[in-house]
């Protein structure tokens, strides 16, 4: 088992949002989160990302194995593409440049500067990264938002590659990505209804 998750209990500018999930992630298993506008998809995501803390329950075997992909690309703009991806692979210790640009269709794009391409190909740019990381658990948060059919379809290869390789994926995305993949939906998870301060837990929102 790569990844699990017991009893979550998770909330949101403290909030609650989730309550009493489980789940395992094996090699190889994607796992597509479902679940309404609002029903706690990007705080599981973050929290599994360890950029938030669970209110209780335990997570095993995120340390160091996750790359996360968030709804902001997280791309250097003064950086090249190229560079962009050298960047991530030394910061990671991982590599194989060429394949994440090819992966992506990127490579007549490699010197151009980050901060000039379309939302599209930033989106592929950020999607690439993943490959260069290394990590064994893609963490994805809506990873098709801006792409077009062509490079939904190279996302979608680059995860059939990545679970194939004994990777494992666990995405979430309104979408059919049309890969071999099992749902997890967390509407049933809801945690109940408390009156919303107006709060927010996060320093840049
Ligand atoms: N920064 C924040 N501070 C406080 N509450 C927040 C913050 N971000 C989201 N929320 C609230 O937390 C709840 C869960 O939000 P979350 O973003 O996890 O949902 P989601 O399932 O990813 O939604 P969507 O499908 O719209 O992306 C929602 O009620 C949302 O309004």
């Amino acid at each position: 088992m790569m990844l699990s998750a017991q009893n979550l209990t998770l909330a949101r500018g403290g909030v609650p949002v989730i309550a009493g999930l489980d789940f395992t992630l094996a090699a190889g298993q994607a796992l597509i989160l479902r679940g309404p506008n609002g029903a706690g998809k990007t705080t599981l995501l973050r929290t599994i990302a360890g950029l938030q803390a669970p209110v209780s329950g335990t997570i095993s075997g995120a340390d160091d194995a996750i790359a996360y992909a968030g709804h902001a690309d997280g791309i250097k703009a003064m950086l090249s593409v190229r560079e962009n991806l050298q960047f991530w692979a030394q910061v990671f210790g991982g590599g194989a440049i060429d394949a994440a640009l090819d992966a992506y269709a990127l490579h007549p794009l490699a010197d151009r500067l980050a901060g000039t391409l379309s939302a599209g190909q930033k989106r592929r740019l950020g999607l690439s990264r993943l490959l260069v990381t290394g990590c064994p658990v893609w963490v994805l948060d809506e990873p098709t938002v801006s792409l077009d059919v062509d490079a939904v379809a190279m996302f979608a290869a680059a995860v059939r590659a990545h679970l194939a390789s004994g990777g494992a994926a666990l995405i979430a995305t309104h979408i059919d990505l049309s890969i071999d993949a099992e749902v997890l939906d967390i509407k049933p998870f809801r945690a109940k209804p408390v009156h919303f301060s107006g709060a927010s837990d996060e320093a840049f929102l």
